[in-house]
C-alpha cells in the first residue's frame, strides 16, 4: 500500500521522512587526467595521490615554492586533505554526475533551493565537469534531462506565471506574455542545431506537457548570466546594437525581505531538456572566454545558469499559491597566477577573478568562524565584497543548499595553485548548512509525515526514485494537514525563539552588568586615584604656601627680633663691658642657655649692681682693715661694739645674701621663660635665610653674656669672700667679747687717727665708721642703723631688681646655715 509519503524504505531516511539536520557541505574532488602534451612536458611528478575514497595525499613538485619552503623548513611537502568524495581521472561524467548531481536534482525536485559551484584553478576541468564535451556531457545537462524526464507529463503549459524577484512568481498579462514568446522564439531560433552537437546527445529529451488540469503543474523557467570583471552581463539578452557595442549591465538588488536577485534577467520558460540546453548554448556564445597561456578557451567570468520550477497549483492565487524551487549551477573561473599574464586585459580578468574567488573564501572562513565559535560575537561575513558572493549568498544563509566540487590537475607546475584552492576547499568542508528555508515541501511532508508514523504503521512500498519529490502526489487533505502541523510548528518555534531571546536577553544583561561592574569598579579605582594624586598635589600646593608663608612671616618676626636684639645687645654692650665681674660661677649643667644668657642683657640693672657689689667689696676690705686694726686692738669697747655690730652685719648679710639667692632663683625663671621665648624666636630665625647674620649677633651677645657670666663667677667668688671674712670677724669677735681677751677700750684719738674716727656710740654706729663705710652699711645693714631707712628701701626695691633675682637664680643651693653660735651671739646664717 502506498503511503501519502511515498516512502520506500522507512530504515533509509529520505528527504520526505524528516527535515534533514544540519549536514557539512558536500565537497567534491575531481582529478582531471594528464594530457599527451602535459605529460610530455614532464608535469607527471606524483604530486597528486588518492589514498582512501575521501583523502588526498599532495606532495610538493620539486620546483615549486611549496617545495622550496620544506627545504628552508618553513612548510611542509606534503599535504592531507579530506573531501566528501575523490573521484579520481577515470572516473566518467556519468559516474560524477550519478555521485554528486542526482542527489541535488531530487532535493530541487522536492522543492529545495540547491547551488553546486565548481572550484579550482584555470585548466583543471571545471567547464568540462559542469557543461561536458561533445558526446560527455556534463552535470548540467544531465540535471536538465534529469527535471525534464521528472516532470514529464506535469508541465505547465502557459506561459502567464514567470519568475520574478529571489524567489516570487509574477501573472503575466496577454501583451506580456505575447513579448516573452518573442523572445523564447527567438532565442530557441539561433540553436536550432544546437541539440544536434550538444551534450544532451544520447541522453532522452522527451518531456510531456500535462494535459489533465487537475494537481500540481510545474513550469521550468531558466537564466543564463556571467559576472565579469565584477559587471553582471546577461547572456541571454539580445546582442548589443551596433551604435551601443557594449553590453548592458544588470544590477543586482533585493528583494522586499533583503533577499539578492538579478533585477531585469531574462527569464526563459523552457518545456523540454532540448530547449534548455539551447538556452544554454546561446549564452554560451555570449560568455567570456579568451584564450590564456594554460587554457585555449578558458572562462574569464563566473558563469551562473539557474533553473527556476514554478509549482503552479491549479486556480490558485499566484502570489499565494505558485512556490518555486531553484537549481543553481555555477561554474567559477579558475584562479590563476596573475604575473602568467602577458595581455593586460587577462590580467584585469585574472586579478578580478582571484579578488572575487578570494571574497568567497573570507565568506566561506567567516562562516566557519562563526558556526564554530557560537558562544562568541559573529564575525561579518564580506558577502558584499563581490557580486560573486552577494549573488550566492542567500545559499550560505540558509536559503538552500549548496555542494562543491573542486577541480584539480595533477600538473607539477601548478602545483602551488592546486595547493591554495585545496586549502580553501578544506575550510569549505567544515561548513555547516544552516536551517533549511520555511517553504521547503520536504520539510513540510517530514512534519505530515511525523504526525503520520504516531498514527499509523508505516507501510514499504516499491517507489522509484522519481516519484519521490513529486509533490502532487499527496492530496489536498494530507496537505492541509501539512499545513496544520506546520501551524502548530510555527507556534512551537515561535515559543522558543521567545524563550531563546529571553534567555539570551538575561544572559547579555548579566554580561552586561558584570562588565557594567567591571566598568564602575575600575572608574572608582580611577576616581580614587585621581582623587588621592589631586589631594596630594594640593596638600603640596598648599605646604608649599604655608611655607612660602611661614618664610615671609619668619623673615619679618626675625628682621623684628634682630632689630630688638640688636637694640639690646648694644644696650648691653653699652653698659656691661664697663663694670667688673659681678656673678658668681655657673654650673654647665646649670647655666642658662644662650637665650637665657642673652635674656639677662635686658637687665641694665646688672652692671648697676655689679658696681654696687664692687663698691660693697671695696667697702668689706677696709672694713676687714679695720677689724684688723680693733684685733690687734687697743680699745676693748670699740671692738665689743665692733663685735657686736659684726654680729648684726654677719645675720644682716646672711639675710642679704638669702634674699639675694632668692632673686637669683627668680632671675633664673624668668631668664627661663624668656629664653624659652627667644628659643622659638631662635628656631624661626635660624630656618631663616637671614639666619646666618642673626646667629653672628647671638654669637656676639654670647661672647657677652660669657664675659658677663664671668663677671658673675668672679662676683660669686668675692662674696664668699666677704662671707668667709665677716665669718673670720665673727669669731675673732667672739674672742674679744670674752673678758681675758677684751682688749682695753678704744681712745677716740686712736679712731681718729686710724681714720675712723667713730666712738662706739650707743646711739648708732655711723658715727663710729670712717665716711667710706656708710655706702656700704647703707647698702648691707641698713635694718641695724637708725639712719638705714632709705637703705632699707633701697634694698627692698633691690629685692624686686633684676639683680636680685639673677643672685637667687644663680644660688642653685641655699648656703649653709651657720654651725657655729658663739656666746653673746646671736646665731647667723654663716
Ligand atoms: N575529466 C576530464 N577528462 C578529460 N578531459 C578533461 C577533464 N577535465 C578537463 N579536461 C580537459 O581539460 C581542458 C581544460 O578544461 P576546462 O576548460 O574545463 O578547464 P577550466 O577549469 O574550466 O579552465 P578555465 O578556468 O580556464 O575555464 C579541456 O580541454 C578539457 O577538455
Amino acid at each position: 500500500k502506498k503511503t501519502p509519503l511515498g516512502r520506500t524504505d522507512p530504515k533509509s531516511p529520505s528527504p520526505l521522512t524528516a527535515p534533514r539536520a544540519p549536514e557539512k557541505m558536500k565537497v567534491f574532488l575531481r582529478i582531471r587526467p594528464l594530457t599527451a602534451a602535459e605529460r610530455e612536458r614532464g608535469e607527471e611528478q606524483g604530486c597528486v595521490g588518492v589514498t582512501s575514497e575521501d583523502t588526498l595525499l599532495l606532495r610538493a613538485s620539486k620546483d615549486s615554492q611549496a617545495m622550496r619552503n620544506a627545504e628552508r623548513g618553513v612548510a611542509q611537502s606534503a599535504h592531507k586533505f579530506n573531501f566528501t568524495q575523490i573521484f579520481s581521472p577515470t572516473t566518467t561524467q556519468q559516474e560524477f554526475y550519478d555521485h554528486t548531481m542526482k542527489e541535488v536534482v531530487h532535493n530541487v525536485l522536492q522543492g529545495e533551493n540547491h547551488l553546486l559551484y565548481t572550484y579550482g584553478i584555470t585548466n583543471s576541468g571545471k567547464t568540462y565537469t559542469v557543461q561536458g564535451v561533445g558526446k560527455e556531457p556534463g552535470l548540467l545537462p544531465r540535471a536538465l534531462v534529469s527535471v525534464f524526464l521528472k516532470l514529464s507529463g506535469r508541465l505547465y503549459s502557459g506561459m502567464d506565471l514567470k519568475p520574478v524577484l529571489c524567489q516570487d512568481v509574477r501573472r503575466l498579462d496577454a501583451s506580456e506574455v505575447h513579448a516573452e514568446t518573442i523572445i523564447r522564439d527567438a532565442l530557441l531560433k539561433e540553436d536550432e542545431c544546437a541539440s544536434l552537437d550538444s551534450g544532451i546527445g544520447g541522453l532522452s529529451t522527451t518531456s510531456h506537457i500535462a494535459t489533465q488540469l487537475e494537481g500540481v503543474r510545474f513550469s521550468v523557467w531558466v537564466s543564463f548570466y556571467e559576472i565579469y570583471n565584477e559587471f553582471l552581463y546577461d547572456l541571454l539578452a539580445a546582442p548589443p546594437s551596433l551604435q551601443l557595442k557594449k553590453r548592458a549591465t544588470l544590477r543586482l538588488s533585493n528583494d522586499k525581505h533583503g533577499n539578492p536577485y538579478v533585477k531585469d534577467l531574462t527569464w526563459i520558460q523552457v518545456h523540454s531538456a532540448d530547449e534548455a540546453w539551447k538556452v544554454l548554448k546561446a549564452g554560451q556564445r555570449n560568455q567570456s572566454f579568451a584564450s590564456t597561456h594554460l587554457n585555449h578557451n578558458s572562462s574569464r567570468s563566473h558563469s551562473i545558469f539557474t533553473v527556476r520550477i514554478l509549482h503552479v497549483l491549479p486556480d490558485a492565487d499566484p502570489r499565494q499559491g505558485t512556490k518555486s524551487c531553484e537549481l543553481l549551477v555555477c561554474d567559477l573561473a579558475g584562479s590563476e597566477r596573475c604575473k602568467n599574464q602577458q595581455n593586460g586585459e587577462r590580467m584585469k580578468e585574472a586579478n578580478n577573478i582571484n579578488t572575487s574567488l578570494h571574497t568567497l573564501g573570507r565568506c566561506i572562513t567567516a562562516l566557519r568562524h562563526n558556526q564554530n565559535n557560537r558562544s562568541r560575537p559573529p564575525q561579518v561575513v564580506p558577502f558584499r565584497d563581490s557580486k560573486l558572493t552577494r549573488v550566492l549568498q542567500n545559499y550560505f544563509c540558509g536559503h538552500g543548499h549548496s555542494c562543491m566540487v573542486v577541480n584539480i590537475n595533477p600538473c607539477a607546475s601548478t602545483y602551488d595553485e592546486t595547493l591554495q584552492a585545496l586549502k580553501f576547499s578544506a575550510i569549505a568542508t567544515q561548513l555547516v548548512h544552516g536551517p533549511s528555508s520555511k517553504n521547503r515541501v520536504a520539510y513540510i511532508l517530514s512534519l505530515l509525515q511525523e504526525q503520520q508514523v504516531r498514527a499509523t504503521v508505516l507501510e514499504e512500498e516499491e517507489c522509484s526514485d522519481e516519484e519521490d519529490g513529486d509533490i502532487s502526489m499527496f492530496d489536498s487533505e494530507a496537505l492541509l494537514q501539512a499545513i496544520d502541523v506546520l501551524k502548530r510548528e510555527v507556534l512551537r518555534q515561535r515559543q522558543e525563539k521567545v524563550e531563546l531571546e529571553a534567555s539570551v536577553r538575561e544572559e547579555v544583561c548579566a554580561e552586561m552588568m558584570e562588565v557594567i561592574s567591571r566598568m564602575q569598579n575600575d572608574f572608582s579605582e580611577t576616581l580614587e586615584t585621581e582623587r588621592a594624586l589631586i589631594e596630594e598635589r594640593y596638600e603640596s600646593k598648599i605646604s608649599n604656601l604655608e611655607t612660602s608663608l611661614k618664610k615671609y612671616y619668619s623673615q619679618e618676626i626675625k628682621n623684628e627680633q634682630i632689630q630688638e636684639l640688636t637694640t639690646a645687645l648694644e644696650k648691653v654692650e653699652g653698659s656691661v663691658m664697663a663694670p667688673p665681674p659681678l656673678f658668681p660661677p655657673i654650673s654647665e649643667d646649670l647655666g642658662p642657655r644662650r637665650s637665657q644668657r642673652l635674656a639677662s642683657a635686658h637687665y641694665p640693672e646688672v652692671a648697676h649692681l655689679s658696681a654696687e657689689l664692687e663698691q660693697c667689696r671695696a667697702e668689706l676690705d677696709l672694713c676687714r682693715t679695720e677689724l684688723q686694726l680693733r684685733t690687734l686692738g687697743k680699745d676693748k669697747r670699740f671692738i665689743q661694739a665692733q663685735a657686736e655690730n659684726s654680729a648684726t652685719l654677719t645675720s644682716s648679710a646672711d639675710r642679704k645674701l638669702e634674699e639675694g639667692q632668692r632673686n637669683l632663683r627668680q632671675f633664673r625663671q624668668a631668664l627661663q621663660k624668656l629664653g624659652a621665648e627667644l628659643q622659638s624666636g631662635e628656631r624661626a630665625c635660624c630656618r631663616s635665610t637671614d639666619g646666618e647674620r642673626l646667629r653672628q649677633t647671638l654669637s656676639a651677645a654670647d661672647d657677652i653674656i660669657g664675659r658677663q657670666d664671668q663677671m658673675l663667677v668672679e662676683l660669686h667668688n668675692s662674696l664668699q669672700l666677704v662671707k668667709a671674712d665677716l665669718r673670720r670677724k665673727a669669731d675673732t669677735l667672739a674672742q674679744l667679747q670674752s673678758p681675758a681677751s677684751l682688749p682695753p677700750p678704744s681712745v677716740p684719738g686712736s679712731c681718729k687717727r686710724r681714720g675712723c674716727g667713730v666712738t662706739a656710740p650707743a646711739g648708732g654706729l655711723a658715727e663710729n665708721q670712717p665716711p667710706e663705710k656708710r655706702p656700704f652699711f647703707r647698702t648691707l645693714f641698713s635694718a641695724r642703723t637708725p639712719t638705714a631707712t632709705p637703705t632699707r628701701n633701697k634694698a627692698e626695691q633691690m629685692e624686686a631688681t633684676p639683680y636680685a633675682r639673677v643672685l637667687r637664680s644663680r644660688q642653685p643651693t641655699p648656703p649653709p646655715s651657720p654651725s657655729v653660735v658663739r656666746r653673746g651671739m646671736k646665731p647667723t646664717m654663716f
